[in-house]
This record gives C-alpha cells, structure tokens and sequence, in this order.
C-alpha cells in the first residue's frame, strides 16, 4: 500500500472482516464444533512435513476467505515475489532480504544487482564444511596439537539466538566430542562461568556479529582473548583458535583474525534470519554439515511451500492471517508459544526476536503512523511445565491469549509412559483453552463430589474456565533436522505476512539504536571519566552505582 491507498482499516476486506467479527461475537467455540463436525479435518494445513490444524480457532470458511481476500489486497503476492527475487523489502535500509537464498540448492539463481549470489553461498557453505571436517577429523588442532573439544561462540541477538535454539534442538544429533557454548550478555558473569572449566588449548573461539560493532559481543571477545593469552595461549596461536562471521573483514582484522579464518556475512541477510548463514557455525561445528544441510533443505521446502500454495492451505499464511485475525479484531495483545518438546526450550526466545523486533512497529512503510495495533507481545515456554505456572493466567485470567502447541509425534527419548503423557497434557491443554467449563458443569461436578448445594454455590464461579482462547497446534513426525528448518522459517514467512498486511519494515530495527546512544553516553559519567547531567532519576542512579563501585 502507498500513501495514496486507503489506509488497512478502510479496505472492503478488512470492514467485512469486522463485520464476521460482530456477527462471531457471540459464539463459543464450542458451538462451533458442534455446529461443524468437520472442522477439524477441514482446518488442516500441511508443508515441508509439518501439520497446521488451526480448528481451535474463531474460525468459519467465510471468515479464513475474507482473511486471504485481506491478504490479497495488501498486495501479498507481489510482495512475497520481491522478497525471493531480491527487491528492496527493506526499504529504511535500502537492502533486499534475501535469508531464503541461503537455503536455495546449488544451481539456482537468486541475483543481487545483477550478480547471482548462489554460488558464493554456496562457496561459504562448502568453507563451512572443510572447517568443520577439519575440525573433527583432528586435523586442525589447537596450537598444542590437541583436539578441539569446546566451541565457544560469542554474539548477541540474531548471532546468537538461532544457533542456540537449534544446536539443543538437535541435540540427538550431535557429534560426539565437540561440545558447544554460548556468551551473550555484557555480564561478567556470562563469559567467566563459560570460559572458568575451560581448557584454552582445546576451545576454538568463533566471533559472531554481522557488524562487528556490537559493544557486548566486542567486549566479550576481549575478555575471550586475554583469557587465551593469560591461560598459555600467544599471538600466533590466536589464528588457531580464534574465527569470526561478519560483513566487517577490516574491523576483524583489526581484532587480529586472520582473514582465513574470517567468514563472510552479507548486507542482504538480516541478524534474525542468519542462522542459515555462516552464523550456522556452532550448528555445523555440534551437529555436523550433513545435519546442517537438512536444516536448509527442511528451511528450503517451507519457502516453495510458501510461495507456491494457495493461502487457504499455505501454513504460514494461515498462521500469519489467524495471528492479525486475533489481534486486531478480537484485541489479542499476546502471542504464546508452548513447544511440548524439551528440546525446543529456546524456541520462544529466538521468535521473540525475530517477531517482536520485525514487527515491533508503529509506522508504515511510508512512515505514515498506523492505526491499528502491530506485533503482539510473543513469550511462552516448554509444556507440560508451562501448565505449573502460566496457563492458569490462560484459562482463568481477563485476557485474550492466543497460543501455539509445537508438538513432534514421537520422542527421542522414549522412556515408560512420558511421551503419551506429554502428548495427552498438550492436547487437554488446547481442549481447556478451546472448550472451557461452563458455571453449570462447575456446579454439578462439585455436587457430585458430594459438596452441599451452598458451598457448591459458592465455589463454582472460582472454577467456571471460560475457554474460547483460540489455538493452533503444529505437529511433526520427529524433530530432525529437516523439520527444524522448517518449523523456524515457517514462522520467518508467518512473521513476513503480517508485516505485509500491516504495511510496515520488518526487516529494520531502528527501535533498539536510541538505548545504545545513551548507553554511550551514560558510561563515561559511571566510570568517573565524563561529568555533566542526563535527568535526575539517572543522575541519581549514577551517583549510587558509583559510590557502590568507589569511582
Ligand atoms: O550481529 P551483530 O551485528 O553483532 O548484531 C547483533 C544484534 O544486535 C542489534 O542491536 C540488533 O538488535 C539485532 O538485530 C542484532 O542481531
């Protein structure tokens, strides 16, 4: 949409889509089963092997037709052809967004002014996989000859969350002997309790940040490197031990990485959609390249799945269009994601970034402020631990919160009853949220249970469940590698369609500059080394901190 569209809330699509709403107001998604046998069967989507069934949802067939038809006139497919092709997508950057190019096979084209960037994705990947045979073959060492052991990969964000999410995804993967950890924060504590078990003769060090700008990711590194030296290491030995990912070759020389051991990054791939990348690394160092090459086929066969089905069965369209669905005409202001697989534990923190930073917005493409509410806030956690802390928030609480059951079909570790039993409390959990206990129901159970009429009086009301809260639950056979990939570029594309109805960048991240500025700024004053005054709540804050630290 341009400035000279009408804006999203006065399209014809978007006022019948108020109009189902007012007609579905009043109607329980229990009435909706009911009314609709069916439902389950039809409110079913498959891609790249995952399962969408989306029936818990206020859904009718004339409400997910206004929703594709609202897709429609936001212009989604043109927008979702000059996202494959390489157009400026990211128009406040001026770059297009090409993450799918790195999962593209070897052969394809995808061009970038003009230049066909596939073989030198191709070429960093085959990089990637001489290090990584190298690496676990013994034939790179330490500089005392030894085997590396331990990869300690620092970065923050985008160089950061993905690969964390997957290497303990796919632990059941992992090659014996390399073990893998993560610095993020600039907390002494993060990279001192890494590095303390260490052995620096066996740890290779990978530096990962696209601009290698970034002050944590900076300062972690230093710290990384005089432990090496402090701890036997020297000057030359850092060329085996140290490597980095980044578009900033002269600032990593500048760090002393050898330009060998510098992988490359490119302008066109966003920090939250590079784990496809050579920020990968840890993934291929842990996992191995053939894994992490099914991580790209699974990644891959969700983007020809996107981009060649029709919405109606398209799984991250169908997410995308439920998810503004719920948000802007039903006031959902959340998202949860409740992955009921231990291994996905650091899925929500990896959407968060990637969802809450692309479309964590309040202009539109144009800059023309919006009227309606964009990203929700996204947050969740594993189940069935969730159910012992937030869900009773879920089911009981004044909100709309809308979730995601992520659930695999078997276990990697099957042990007894556990995986049935998992499978079980997922499945009551999205039945709870979607059928709810009626007053009635609350009553009769607790007369039941023997209770006189007027305490049952009294206590039914505390356990009336309202239900209602829509659902969506994806399933997979396993968690592979190749599901994995496509699981995580399934809410990529989930993420990318929003951001196409609301018309707004979700491939910039302007928010999060103004807090580094001030951080530049507040530093100095803390450390003694700069006067002046910012406001009196910091100066306050700033007097305690440095009479705590005795600057
Ligand atoms: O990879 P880097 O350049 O070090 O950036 C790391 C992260 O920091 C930035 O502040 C952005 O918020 C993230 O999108 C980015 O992933």
């Amino acid at each position: 949409m341009s400035e000279h569209t009408p804006s999203l809330t006065q399209l014809p699509e978007w006022q019948v889509l108020t109009r189902h709403k007012q007609q579905l107001a009043n109607t329980h998604l229990r009435e909706l089963f009911a009314q609709d046998p069916d439902r389950a069967q039809r409110y079913l989507a498959e891609g790249a092997g995952l399962t969408l069934d989306f029936s818990r949802n206020r859904l009718t067939d004339e409400v997910l037709s206004a929703l594709t038809n609202l897709a429609r006139a936001c212009g989604l497919e043109q927008r979702r052809n000059a996202l494959f092709d390489g157009d400026i997508v990211n128009r406040t950057e001026n770059r297009p967004a090409l993450h799918t190019a790195l999962r593209q096979p070897a052969g394809t084209e995808v061009r970038v002014n003009g230049q066909n960037i596939v073989p030198e994705v191709q070429a960093t990947l085959a990089r990637m996989e001489q290090l990584v045979s190298a690496v676990h073959s013994g034939q790179r060492t330490g500089h005392t000859g030894k085997p590396f052991t331990d990869v300690v990969s620092i970065g923050i964000g985008g160089s950061f969350l993905g690969p964390k999410l997957v290497v303990r995804a796919l632990t059941p993967y992992a090659q014996a002997g390399i073990r893998c950890h993560f610095v993020a924060n600039i907390d002494g504590t993060d990279v001192q309790d890494i590095l303390r078990p260490l052995n620096p003769e066996t740890t290779l060090f990978l530096v990962q940040s696209k601009s290698f700008r970034t002050q944590e990711t900076l300062s972690n590194s230093l710290v990384a490197r005089d432990w090496f030296l402090n701890n036997g290491g020297n000057q030359r030995a850092i060329a085996r031990h140290f490597l980095a990912v980044t578009t900033n070759i002269p600032e990593a020389k500048a760090f002393g990485i050898d330009e060998e051991n510098i992988f490359p990054m490119w302008d066109w791939v966003g920090g939250r959609y590079s784990l496809w990348s050579a920020i990968g690394l840890p993934i291929a160092l842990t996992l191995g390249m053939p894994a992490f090459r099914e991580l790209l086929e699974g990644a891959h066969a969700m983007d020809e799945h996107f981009r060649r089905t029709p919405s109606e069965r398209n799984l991250p369209v169908i997410m995308a269009l439920l998810g503004v669905w719920n948000n802007n005409f039903w006031g959902a202001e959340t998202q949860a994601v409740l992955p009921y697989d231990e291994y996905l534990k650091y899925l929500p923190d990896h959407l968060q970034q990637l969802d809450m930073e692309s479309n964590g917005k309040r202009v539109t493409q144009h800059g023309q402020p919006v009227d309606y509410p964009t990203g929700p806030v996204l947050w969740g956690g594993v189940g069935a631990n969730g159910q012992h802390a937030y869900h009773q928030l879920i089911h009981q609480g004044t909100r709309l919160v809308p979730a995601d059951f992520i659930m695999p079909l078997t276990s990697h570790n099957p042990v007894g009853d556990h995986h049935a039993i998992l499978f079980a409390n997922c499945l009551s959990q999205a039945r709870a949220m979607m059928a709810g206990k009626t007053l009635e129901e609350a009553r009769q159970e607790l007369l039941d249970s023997g209770m006189d009429a007027m305490q049952a009086e009294a206590l039914a009301p505390h356990k009336l469940i309202p239900g209602n809260q829509p659902s969506n639950i994806v399933l997979m056979d396993k968690l592979s590698p190749g599901r994995l990939g496509a699981l995580i570029a399934a809410y990529e594309h989930r993420t990318f369609v929003q951001s196409v109805i609301w018309d707004i960048d979700c491939f910039d991240q302007w928010g999060v500059e103004l807090g580094k500025q001030m951080g530049n700024e507040i530093l100095p004053r803390l450390k003694g080394e700069a006067g002046g005054a910012t406001d009196s709540a910091t100066d306050n804050l700033v007097a305690l901190f440095r009479a705590a630290n005795g600057v």
